[in-house]
């Protein structure tokens, strides 16, 4: 390794994520000196524009924010960006049992009986998940009971047809990107409770998919890195943090930053990726052992036209048969061109994940081809990115964790050690795994370095 160059700061930040880039503002904003410390050669970390040609651009990573989205919305204006809305114009598809049926609204037309039970079973979570502290979700009254066990388990015992758990399983592929036997009931409950419940996670036009940012959303963390100049260092991975009794020096590849305190803006399962000295408590450790990433590749077509629009359809999808279970119409406005984007989650992910290029875009197409007509076999572009597959992200959406997670190990996941502060988007309370969340933990990680001594 080469000799590191030494920098001075009241604190450094590992990660330029949305996380990482909000703590460094809030601090710069009380007059401390920040180095954040970037292991990638760019900002933004699950946020990433592509550019498709023309000046347009589509988001490979996170890209939707929504109603109730509170700061993630204030810092965009106050970035001097701007939003538009999710095109949600027409028919949307859904397809079970080898039937494709359109319907509008948020809830597809299905057997009476299905749609019973399924809003019986969406009801009961709300309601469980009203009761879960978001500070605290270990101290939920039937937190031992819930943490025991899956939503697999939950659903089999309380959701009694086969399309009700069909729905059930999409639902929670499509918001948590893995199979309900790998999610602690739990987990489930504190992050719809996180997010608003079940509609405001799932739906478009009044939820979390409402609206898009101009330029992509990568332009937020752009503009934050903007504003804090030098101080953002990119490409140097940090592997060290050592603590004593004054402070902290942090060891990235390029760089050794003295400072007083360290925020650390990264998913759990990284931060464990680091070592300190003195080692970790073993509680966060572990924590962060159980912390998983989702797994998602998130796939788009470009096409000369939004054909599909001429059929009335609005390019939304959900498919209980996948291997695309979640399509929408991700096309630029003003750019002409149409993109189809479709997600593999979870299982689906995990599975195409292992195949070829060649094959897993052949069963991409495949998908949108039986939504959408011939026209969709022929992309001019296709473009993939699997999230697994990054060294600095290793799996999204967000974190999640299996049964006993929460209250074996969870009160550890905000408790500062010593002079390290946690932030990323895993430790909010409020839209954990979002944008949002990113940005809230990260000015709560700031405050707390601030208050510390
Ligand atoms: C495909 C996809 C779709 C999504 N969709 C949405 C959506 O529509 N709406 C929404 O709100 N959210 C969405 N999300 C989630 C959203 O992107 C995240 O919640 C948010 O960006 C997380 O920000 P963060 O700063 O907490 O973490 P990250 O963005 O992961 O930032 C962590 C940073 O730390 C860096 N890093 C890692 N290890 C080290 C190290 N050792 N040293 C130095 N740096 C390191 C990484 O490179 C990265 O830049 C999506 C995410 C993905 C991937």
């Amino acid at each position: 390794m080469a000799q590191q160059s030494e920098l001075e700061a009241d604190i450094a930040v590992v990660g330029a994520g949305l996380s990482g880039l909000a703590a460094a503002r809030r601090l710069v904003a009380y007059g401390r000196s920040v180095v954040v410390l970037e292991a990638r050669d760019r900002v933004g970390g699950r946020l990433l524009n592509e550019p498709i040609g023309g000046g347009a651009v589509v988001e490979v990573g996170g890209q939707w924010v929504g109603p109730t989205q509170d700061r993630v919305l204030a810092v965009i204006d106050e970035l001097g960006l701007s939003t538009y809305a999710t095109y949600d114009e027409g028919d949307k598809l859904f397809e079970m049992n080898g039937r494709i049926r359109r319907y509008r609204g948020e809830v597809p037309r299905l057997n009476p009986v299905v749609l019973a039970d399924i809003a019986q079973a969406q009801f009961r979570l709300d309601r469980m998940s009203r009761t879960v502290p978001l500070e605290r979700p270990w101290e939920a009254r039937n937190a031992e009971q819930w943490d025991r066990e899956t939503f697999a388990s939950w659903m089999h015992r309380n959701v009694r047809t086969a399309g009700g758990r069909a729905f059930c399983t999409l639902v929670c592929e499509a918001v948590w990107a893995v199979h309900p036997a790998d999610l602690s009931l739990l987990h489930f409950l504190f992050y719809n409770a996180s997010g608003g419940g079940l509609d405001r996670l799932i739906s478009t036009d009044a939820g979390a998919q409402k609206w898009r940012v101009t330029d992509g959303s990568q332009r937020i963390a752009e503009r934050m890195a903007e504003d804090l100049g030098e101080q953002v260092v990119l490409s140097s991975p940090v592997r060290r943090i050592e603590q004593h009794s004054t402070g902290v020096a942090v060891t990235s590849d390029r760089h050794r930053v003295r400072a007083a305190h360290v925020v650390v803006a990264l998913p759990p399962t990284l931060t464990n990726r680091i070592a300190y000295d003195p080692p970790l408590p073993g509680i966060r450790d572990q924590l962060c052992q159980r912390y998983a990433q989702g797994t998602v590749i998130k796939t788009m077509a470009v096409y000369p036209e939004p054909f599909w629009r001429e059929d009335g359809l609005s390019g939304q999808v959900t498919s209980a048969t996948g291997p695309v279970k979640v399509c929408f119409d991700n096309s630029v406005p003003g750019d002409g061109r149409g993109v189809l984007l479709g997600f593999l989650e979870g299982n689906q992910a995990r599975t195409l994940g292992q195949l070829p290029l060649a094959e897993r875009r052949e069963q991409v197409l495949d998908c949108f081809t039986r939504m959408f007509g011939p026209r969709a076999a022929k992309p001019k572009t296709y473009i993939e990115r699997s999230w697994a597959e990054e060294e600095w992200t290793r799996g999204c959406y967000g974190g999640f964790l299996p049964p006993g997670g929460w209250t074996g190990h969870g009160r550890a996941i905000r408790e500062p050690v010593g002079r390290v502060h946690w932030a990323g988007t895993e430790t909010a309370t409020v839209w954990n795994g979002y944008m949002d969340g990113a940005l809230t933990a990260g000015e709560r990680a700031a405050d707390e370095a601030l208050a510390a001594r």
